[in-house]
């Protein structure tokens, strides 16, 4: 018998009063469905204005509503929307009334788009894209994923695959004619086409850290003695009383986090204890936590009172600031979160060293693709070395030119990735 799977729905938009609600159907029965609410379907993908009834005729709601025939969806399967007013009660009826058709269930978290991997409508790394645009907060983070969404991931461990594939064909091809009189060397061809796609994996191995830190976060710490005023900067940088702020050396103790968006990046700006020799056991706890997140974190911002000597060393590229310029007299490179004074050429710098970092990205994202793509790296580099021994290791550098091809395979989820989709569609939301 063939395997037809359920057909889901579930509301699509944020929960909650809005404006309008998407109740999403996907399956064999959504068009069904369609007709038991509103009579006959509208044309594919075209909007129209029905009136929703539930099984006894009762009005549920006005509602526009957009039929998609199977393979011309989203999911691949037929899907129906349902663009309702935005209530609480409009949409719990209408997923009341769908719940009651026989065939219906609610989707799972990312049941949606879980179709759309199966029926080959995204690939794996466009679904982590589409994960990620949805979580996107910030200009670097949207353009970020949407590039992964639109594919470009998989186009480019596609180039490389076409360069792996006809590198394996030429091997092959001598290994066939290995007792003949094989007229070319194919080698130096060989070597050439790993020698690109290893140069080339080695740029996007090298620019998955600052795509994770777009994808994640920056973080970056305010760290100085006790009555510095690190608090006081916070809350002007946040521009809200984030941070508890008083004349008492010893007043933060936990670390504050702020987010913020720096020009498009987004940045996890954290307030830390002061840190001096302590014997009060609390204090001491929080100045062993601001060292910890100090030293984890991507850039430090040290604020110091005028000719007080910190005992606390600022690393290379690390920020450091004069505290409390409004009462000096000469307040070169100098900060006052009381006054402002030097706040904005503080953000300028933070936001120009990190954004610097972030240029480093290309367009994998994930650790996920950096072990994919170091994995097809090993690989291809002893295939190369191997070729140098003669056609007699042919066979050998094949071999490990399939290898590196399943690697980059995994990347689009060609292959060996099922134990990872729980966990890539867990974090999704239901309606996704
Ligand atoms: N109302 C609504 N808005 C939405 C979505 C949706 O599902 N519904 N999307 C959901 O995330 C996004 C748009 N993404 C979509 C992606 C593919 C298809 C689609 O029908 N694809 C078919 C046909 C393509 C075509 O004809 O050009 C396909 O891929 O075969 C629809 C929406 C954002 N906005
Ligand atoms: N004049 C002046 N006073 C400041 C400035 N920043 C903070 N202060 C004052 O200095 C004292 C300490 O400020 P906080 O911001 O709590 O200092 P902190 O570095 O967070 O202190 P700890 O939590 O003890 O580590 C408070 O009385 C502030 O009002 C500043 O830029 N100029």
């Amino acid at each position: 018998m063939v395997y037809v799977p359920d057909t889901i729905f579930a509301l699509a938009t944020a929960p909650g009063k809005a404006g309008v609600a998407v109740v999403r159907v996907s399956g064999s029965l959504a068009g069904h469905a369609g007709s038991a609410l509103f009579g006959k379907l509208p044309h594919p993908r075209m909007a129209s204005l029905r009136i929703l009834k539930d099984a006894a005729g009762r009005r549920l709601d006005q509602a526009l509503v957009l039929f998609f025939p199977e393979k011309n969806s989203f999911t691949g399967e037929e899907v129906l929307e349902l663009h309702l007013h935005g209530s609480v009660a409009v949409v719990n009826a209408v997923l009341r009334e769908l719940s009651e058709m026989d065939g219906l269930r609610l989707a799972e978290p990312g049941e949606f788009t879980r179709r759309a991997l199966e029926n080959g409508c995204l690939d794996l790394a466009q679904v982590e894209g589409l994960a990620d645009l949805i979580e996107a907060e910030t200009e670097a983070q949207r353009r970020q994923a949407l590039r992964v969404l639109s594919g470009d991931l998989g186009d480019l461990a596609g180039g490389w695959r076409s360069n792996l594939i006809r590198a394996a064909a030429l091997l092959e091809a001598t290994i066939d004619f290995a007792d003949e009189e094989v007229p070319v060397d194919v080698s130096p061809e060989v070597l050439g086409l790993l020698g690109n796609v290893r140069s080339e994996l080695a740029t996007e191995i090298s620019g998955v850290e600052a795509a994770e830190r777009i994808r994640t976060g920056f973080e970056v710490a305010i760290l100085g003695a006790p009555n510095v005023g690190k608090s006081t900067l916070l809350n002007m940088l946040a521009g809200r009383e984030a941070a508890i702020t008083s004349e008492y050396a010893g007043t933060t103790r936990d670390v504050i986090e702020v987010r913020m968006d720096l020009n498009g990046l987004p940045v996890t700006l954290l307030d830390t204890a002061g840190l001096r020799e302590t014997t009060d056991h609390v204090e001491g706890i929080g100045i062993e936590r601001a060292r910890e997140r100090a030293k984890a974190a991507d850039l430090r911002v040290f604020l110091i009172e005028q000719n007080q000597h910190p005992d606390f060393q600022p690393l290379p590229g690390d920020i450091v600031r004069t505290a409390k310029a409004d009462v000096l007299s000469d307040a070169t490179d100098a900060v006052s979160g009381v006054s402002g004074q030097g706040v904005s050429d503080l953000v300028k710098e933070i936001t120009t060293t990190l954004s610097d970092r972030a240029a480093r990205s290309g367009i994998a994202t994930r650790e996920r693709h950096r072990t994919a793509m170091g994995r097809a790296n090993d690989n291809l580099s002893a295939a190369s070395a191997v070729l140098d021994l003669g056609p007699d290791h042919y066979e050998i550098a094949a071999e490990e030119l399939r290898s590196a091809i399943r690697a980059l395979d995994s990347i689009v989820g060609r292959v060996d990735v099922e134990n990872l989709l729980d966990e890539i569609f867990s974090s999704f939301c239901i309606g996704k």
